[in-house]
């Protein structure tokens, strides 16, 4: 059984070899849906049982490692050096990628945070990230 949990976020980036003016610095209202799998919890008397995971603790995993370290924060290229000198200087919310901060770099960024930290046997299936409404990646893993 799949189920899914919708989280949003706002936060800064820049593209800075970006041809458009996603080369500036600027914002978004970020969409974070993570989908995960698992067998329905049967044990009677169970508070979770009939679930796959609780929407709950799934929600407290995504705000907590998603949400609470990039909200109102920017994302950052390593290699963009002077955004990196600037923005680490001014903003005490900062997540620093090994990529340029695209959809689909946050989309991993949002997966991996994630992982470590959901119950034995539910898997992460998917994570998507939208940027805008009309854009978003999907990373499923590696
Ligand atoms: N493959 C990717 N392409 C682009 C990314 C990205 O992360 N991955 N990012 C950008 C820009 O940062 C931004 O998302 C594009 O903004 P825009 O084209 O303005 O998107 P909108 O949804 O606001 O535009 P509409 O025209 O209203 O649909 C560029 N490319």
């Amino acid at each position: 059984m799949i189920i899914s949990r919708k989280i949003e976020l706002d936060y800064g980036h820049t593209l800075p070899n970006s041809f458009s003016f996603c080369n500036q610095l600027h914002g978004h209202r970020g969409i974070v849906v993570a989908t995960v799998e698992g067998k329905i919890i049967d044990r009677e008397g169970d508070p979770q049982e009939g679930m796959v995971m609780d929407f709950k603790f799934l929600n407290d995993i995504m705000m907590k490692h998603v949400h609470d370290v990039l909200d109102h924060g920017f994302a950052v290229w390593k290699n963009d050096h002077e955004d990196l000198a600037f923005i680490t200087k001014r903003n005490k919310r900062v997540v620093i990628t090994d990529e340029p901060p695209t959809a689909e770099c946050l989309a991993k960024w949002a997966f991996n945070q994630i992982i470590p930290h959901l119950p034995e046997n539910v898997i992460l299936k998917n994570l998507r990230w939208y940027e805008t409404p009309n854009n978003w990646a999907d990373y499923e893993g590696e």
